[in-house]
């Protein structure tokens, strides 16, 4: 059985990742293909990389080029997505990279976004709690930020066990620049970029501070707080990102921690807690769909800290998407994905 698919955003790095993918899925169809500015050109000279692509024409963003297939991903800027996904019909799943309809709060969504609250849908991170079940009957997924996938899955375990509390958590997270897409910017020139590090979005301004307050809300958190430090670093994939939290009891040991989750996590295919003493790093899964994770305790201060590594533009975004898609399709949720990183 084949699913016919259509791609809004292909000339972007997120649409050009879920094609990636795509290409490689036993079970879809690649049809539309669609942009923006770009829209009449070859995909091929976007994306050299998507050969059997090359000679696709990009079509302009419309219904009428999006409907009639099984599923739409959409890949494109925020706000964008909300009124497209409105005329789609309801016989099409819809898998929206963006963030329109990430946050249940409309007033979070305000402060951050700036804009009207387009609505929710189901949250696209299978491995939360009891969470598959309700994306595998979905037509309408929102796929989560990249930071909030891997500080999500960082903290899961802590929190669900109840060993931190979710107040005072502090996130201090290194991404490559895809993350910020390929539309041109002056800090994400070459010239900026290669060797140095920069913070951005400090003090609490950064937009994914309330997804992944809501995220440890959803994990049965209290009123989480989170102090969460984004950095640009020279490296064109890859997030990695440092948690830290009080632990709810200051005696609790890395061995404790560990147990815990080595046990949420011993049937999910795309998370590796690492052995003891091993620490993530983002060249391990670059182009993989998988999260390496690591914890221990700082005992001085009595916190935890977890660290893990993801690819931004696979498990932080079109791999999550992909598996979501597969979850929606009655697929088993790991066709297409790859496993394996790329290092060094
Ligand atoms: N990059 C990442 O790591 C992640 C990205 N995301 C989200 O995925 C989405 C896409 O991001 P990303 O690929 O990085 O961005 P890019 O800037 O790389 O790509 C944007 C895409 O959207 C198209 N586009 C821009 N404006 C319009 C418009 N008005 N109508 C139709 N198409 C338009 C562009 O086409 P054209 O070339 O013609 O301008 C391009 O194909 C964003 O919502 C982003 O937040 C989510 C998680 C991580
Ligand atoms: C390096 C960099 O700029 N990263 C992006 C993260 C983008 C992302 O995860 O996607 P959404 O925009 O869909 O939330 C940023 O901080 O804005």
């Amino acid at each position: 059985m084949s699913f016919t698919v259509a791609v809004a955003g292909c000339t972007g790095y997120a649409g050009g990742e879920v094609l990636r993918l795509l290409l490689e899925h036993p079970a879809v169809e690649i049809g539309a293909l669609t942009a923006g500015s770009s829209a009449g050109s070859r995909l091929g000279e976007h994306q050299p990389h998507l050969t059997p692509l090359a000679d696709r024409e990009v079509l302009p963003t419309t219904i009428d080029n999006l409907a009639g297939h099984d599923v739409v991903f959409l890949a494109l800027p925020h706000g964008t997505s909300g009124p497209i996904a409105a005329e789609l019909g309801d016989d099409v799943l819809v898998i929206d990279c963006g963030a329109d309809f990430r946050l249940e709060d409309a007033d979070e969504w305000t402060t951050f976004y700036g804009t009207e609250h387009a609505g929710t849908w189901p949250y696209g991170l299978p491995e939360l709690p009891d969470h598959r079940h309700g994306l595998s009957r979905s037509n309408r997924i929102a796929v989560p930020g990249c930071y909030p996938t891997s500080v999500t899955l960082a903290l899961m375990p802590a929190v669900t066990n109840g060993l931190i509390d979710g107040h005072d958590v502090v996130v201090v997270a290194a991404s490559g620049p895809s993350g910020a897409g390929r539309a041109l910017k002056t800090h994400l020139l070459g010239a900026e970029l290669m060797g140095s590090a920069s913070a951005y979005g400090v003090g609490g301004s950064h937009r994914h501070t309330p997804e992944i307050k809501q995220n440890l809300a959803r994990l049965g958190a209290t009123d989480p707080s989170v102090s969460f430090t984004p950095i640009l670093v020279p490296m064109s994939r890859g997030i990695l990102a440092t948690c830290t939290a009080p632990l709810a009891d200051p005696s609790t040991t890395t061995e404790q921690l560990r147990r815990a989750y080595a046990e949420a996590y011993e049937n999910e295919t795309f998370i590796h807690l690492l052995p003891e003493g091993q620490w993530p790093q983002t060249q391990h899964v670059q182009g993989s769909n998988s999260i390496h994770l690591q914890v221990t305790v700082d005992p001085a201060v009595g916190r935890l800290v977890a660290v893990a590594a993801v690819d931004n533009l696979t498990k932080g975004t079109a791999g999550g998407a992909v598996q979501c898609m597969n979850l929606a399709l009655g697929l088993d949720e790991t066709t297409g994905l790859p496993r394996i990183g790329v290092a060094p």
